[in-house]
């Protein structure tokens, strides 16, 4: 197998509070990604993904701190890099693309400059050759007009075209890791699929590895190669797309799965789910997920689950999993 882009290793990720102990957003989380492979993070609200996004892209937002672990860029522990070196490499070798695209854009720069400005600050290109890259760009992010485009503002920019251009800002580098922070969340339907189509595209062409982060695991179906579930800050399920669809165990999967689902048996679960789950806090100790367990027994609230393989590549952290 090639060496992982991106190798996350035991990763811990904690915000203090004045007088409690700090949340610990990310809790020992392994994660690896190889050169033009798509890994969906699927989890709720709160669940840790946006925080795993900014450790890897060393971008935590102070008093938030990385507590423990290692992150690897192509073999580098980032956290061993100066802040000039590290400056490099975001935008040039890793760049990440969210959501809300307009408050990412300058409103006071065209288009242009302010997708080549990104370029001519790594790169160095000025002149008619920087322009005629970016244009290239705004053809491949499907743009239509892209002459024109280039000097429009992003005020005169329609939302999915909006969050193009941010697209175009994070790969015009030709970046070898991108994480999508649930970047097509707030675009029409048909938006986002052309979006996606796009962002899979790009992957294919440059061998980019991605984190596509989502709360809809719908979209994870037609998209990733691996689909990883996150809850509390672990990853509780991660498995190869066809092996994760097929056969779902984690309980929690199979209640996101439910939901989207018209199979009697993952319908039957979730009607069984919909009992209201009152005590969602964590467990002190045992599985976090087992307050809102339907499988739940008094082992669950005792020990906590190791992350173990199920099937090749397809691994759970659950004591009791669904049967397969
Ligand atoms: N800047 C911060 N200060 C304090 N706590 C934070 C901060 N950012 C995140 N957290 C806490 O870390 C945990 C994980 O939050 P995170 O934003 O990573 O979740 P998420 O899965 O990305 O959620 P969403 O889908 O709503 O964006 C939450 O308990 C959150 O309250």
């Amino acid at each position: 197998m090639s060496e992982p882009v991106i190798d996350v290793e035991g990763l811990e990720v904690e915000f203090p509070r004045y007088g409690m102990p700090p949340v610990r957003a990310v809790k020992g989380l392994d994660l690896a990604i190889l050169r033009q492979e798509i890994v969906g993070l699927v989890g709720e609200s709160g669940s840790g993904k946006t925080t795993l996004a900014r450790a890897i892209m060393q971008l935590v937002p102070p008093p938030g701190r990385i507590a423990g672990g290692r992150i690897r860029f192509e073999g580098q522990n980032l956290a061993a890099l100066d802040p000039e070196r590290l400056r490099t490499l975001r935008g040039r070798s890793m760049a990440m693309v969210i959501a809300n695209p307009r408050s990412e854009l300058n409103p006071l720069l065209t288009v242009g400059q302010q997708i080549g400005n990104v370029l001519k600050y790594h790169t160095g290109l000025g002149g008619k050759a920087l322009r005629k890259r970016v244009i290239d760009m705004l053809k491949e992010v499907r743009i239509p007009d892209p002459e024109r485009r280039y000097d429009a503002y992003p005020h005169e920019l329609s939302g999915g075209m909006a969050q193009r251009v941010v697209m175009a800002i994070a790969l015009i580098c030709e970046p070898r890791f991108v994480i999508s922070d649930d970047a097509t969340s707030g675009l029409d339907v048909t938006v986002q699929a052309q979006v996606l189509e796009l962002l899979q595209r790009l992957v294919e062409k440059h061998r980019t590895a991605m984190l596509f982060i989502t709360r809809d695991i719908g979209i994870t179906a037609h998209f990733c190669d691996r689909v990883a579930v996150i809850y509390g800050g672990e990853i509780v399920e991660i498995a190869p797309r066809a092996s994760f669809f097929a056969n779902p165990v984690h309980p929690y999967t199979v209640l996101l799965l439910a939901a989207f689902s018209h199979n009697p048996r993952l319908r039957s679960y979730w009607l069984k789910e919909a009992e209201p789950a009152t005590d969602t806090r964590p467990a002190e100790r045992g599985c976090p997920f087992a307050p809102r367990c339907v499988r739940a027994q008094p082992h669950c609230r005792a020990e906590h689950p190791v992350l173990r393989e199920l099937a090749p590549g397809h691994f759970v952290r659950c004591h009791y999993p669904v049967e397969r």
